[in-house]
């Protein structure tokens, strides 16, 4: 018996079930990522490795619901978040029926990526593999074709096989429902695994993190180095309000490893932090639809990347 979806009957051939994208930092897989799902969930920026969390973007089609998780990307581990970003990255390739590994069409295929994928294809199951030529739009023809042939010989030195090659641009909208109708035939069949138009199920805390980090790094461009985290104290519905005028409180700390980012952040009398404040109060009540009061404070906790209760306690 098919599921239903909003009450109604799941088509014969219905399709579901996972893909994520991975890449090296900056292969366009947030963007990607966004622009199938057609909502911004996924933080995209111009900054490497802004995604630390498996944020799920839902494609829902007539045909299909295509699940996308957005996993943070792998790196040589060098320290003990390295390390935990790494398998939380492997647990999910082995969850996926699809991996779509993004490689930039301006950029040469280098030992990034072939790490990556070399590390794909240890995987004890490996998920079908779909190569993504993303950034279409910043190359002519002979540099495209130089670059499929480039992603084709991976096959052979890494003894990998693609499912399928794709070349899109997320900027220039170029073949990406091409890229959508390969990810969903790669899925099996079964009935919606999200009903209705849910988009995300990552915990609203997650989202209202990840927005004030953006804002953050938006704020102070090159001057602040990763070593930035959110967490999120208390957010709730302030108690006492009349039910048409809801209020949602937040507060909020952001986590920097030096007193000298501490200033950074706060800036010339404070203007930055009021900056921050401000940019990622909007972000918020836009992404939930509720007035927000925001409390955000900057805590120091020196070298939280290596101390593994810090790392705890953030959830990592
Ligand atoms: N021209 C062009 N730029 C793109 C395209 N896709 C992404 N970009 C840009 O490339 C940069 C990186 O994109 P992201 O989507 O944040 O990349 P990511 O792979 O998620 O990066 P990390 O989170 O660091 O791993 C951003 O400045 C994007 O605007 C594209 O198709 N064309």
């Amino acid at each position: 018996m098919p599921g239903s979806l909003d009450g109604t009957e799941t088509p014969e051939g219905f399709k579901s079930g996972f893909a994520c994208f991975v890449g090296r930092p900056n292969a366009g897989k947030s963007t990607l990522t966004n622009a199938l799902v057609g909502t911004k969930i996924a933080i995209a920026s111009a900054k490497p490795q802004t995604t630390r969390h498996a944020i799920r973007g839902i494609v829902n089609r007539p045909d299909a619901q295509l699940v996308l998780i957005d996993t943070p990307g792998l790196h040589r581990p060098r320290t003990l978040l390295g390390e935990r970003l790494n398998d939380v990255v492997r647990a999910t390739w082995s969850e996926v029926d699809t991996v779509g590994v993004c490689l930039p069409a301006d950029q040469k295929i280098g030992p990034g990526d072939t790490y990556l994928v070399g590390e794909l294809a240890k995987l004890p199951r490996v998920p079908a593999l779909v190569a993504v030529a993303t950034k279409s739009d910043l190359v002519g023809p002979t540099r495209m074709a130089q670059h499929l042939m480039a992603i084709q010989a991976l096959e052979e030195t890494l003894g990998i096989t693609w499912t399928h090659i794709v070349p899109v641009s997320s900027v220039t909208d170029d073949q990406l429902d091409v890229l959508a109708d390969t990810l969903v035939s790669l899925l099996p069949d079964g009935p919606p695994l999200y009903p209705g138009g849910e988009v995300t199920d990552e915990p609203e805390e997650t989202l209202v993190a990840e927005l004030i980090r953006e804002s953050v790094l938006e704020t102070v461009r090159d001057e602040l180095p990763h070593s930035i985290t959110v967490a999120i104290e208390e957010m709730g519905l302030r108690e006492g309000r009349p039910a048409d005028k809801p209020l949602l409180d937040v507060y909020a700390s952001m986590i920097v490893e030096r007193d000298s980012q501490k200033g950074i952040i706060i800036g010339h009398r404070g203007e930055r932090l009021r900056d921050i404040g401000e940019k990622s109060r909007r972000q918020i009540e836009a992404l939930l639809g509720t007035p927000v009061y925001l409390d955000l404070r900057i805590k120091v906790l020196k070298e939280w990347q290596r101390n593994p209760k810090h790392l705890n306690r953030l959830g990592f």
